[in-house]
């Protein structure tokens, strides 16, 4: 199992300071940047480009930006992400019909890549391109929107995951998103998830030091 991330989600931050909020969250003991890519077609809801992620870095943002694209078709977002200074990029496989030829395009720009599973998705997904990936996304939400509530059969799904991860013996990441929580955090992490995704569980917050070591806590058993 990897080292714990936490990884604030920056749709639920105030997108008015952004910058500010995004020094601020790192400082308060996040260790990576998740940003959430919305296009209003392959999701209904339309977020931030790939300006804003060059934008942070020009702003001074060191820290791993953990881009999760919701949008279709993925080609050119990729690789606008990547001269972006996006450190992993992750999409749906339901977004693009070369789900193998775009987990290879984003390695061969330097980025870690990422496949996000819905819901819904079937496992079978990961057949034949699993020892490619650096990161599996389990949504624990349907993709769209910010502030939802997990959906329980996410943790099923996620220990699943870690069986064939574990079987692999690479440093592949097992990463959740969606309606995360100091409160649900523990279960999650002993289905055999190792990053955490959380947007409002962290910006909705007065002090996300707090809240950050609220959940790192949690999971220091
Ligand atoms: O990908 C996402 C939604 O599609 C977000 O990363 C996710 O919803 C995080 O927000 P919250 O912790 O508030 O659920
Ligand atoms: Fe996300």
């Amino acid at each position: 199992m990897q080292p714990i991330v936490i990884a604030p989600s920056i749709l639920a931050a105030n997108f008015a300071r952004l910058g500010e909020e995004t020094h601020n969250v790192l400082n308060a003991g996040a260790n990576w940047i998740h940003f959430d890519v919305m296009d209003n077609h392959f999701v209904p809801n339309l977020s931030f480009g790939p300006m804003i992620c060059e934008a942070l870095r020009k702003d001074g943002v060191t820290a791993p930006i953990d881009v999760h694209l919701m949008v279709s078709p993925v080609e050119t977002m990729i690789r606008d992400f990547a001269k972006a200074g996006a450190s992993s990029i992750t999409f749906h496989p339901e977004a693009t019909l070369h789900v193998d030829r775009n987990i290879q395009l984003i390695k061969d720009l330097g980025c870690q890549a990422g496949l996000a599973l819905n819901p819904a998705t079937p496992l079978n997904c990961l057949d034949y391109i699993l020892d490619k990936l650096d990161l599996i996304l389990v949504m624990s939400v349907n993709p769209g929107f910010g502030g939802q509530s997990f959906i329980p059969s996410a943790l099923t799904k996620i220990r699943d995951i870690r069986k064939k991860i574990n079987e692999t013996d690479l440093p592949i990441r097992l990463s959740v998103d969606g309606g995360v929580s100091e409160k649900n955090i523990a279960s999650i992490y002993e289905a055999g998830a190792d990053t955490f995704v959380a947007g409002s569980a962290i910006f909705a917050k007065p002090d996300y030091k707090h809240a950050i070591d609220s959940m790192k806590q949690a999971v220091s058993l």
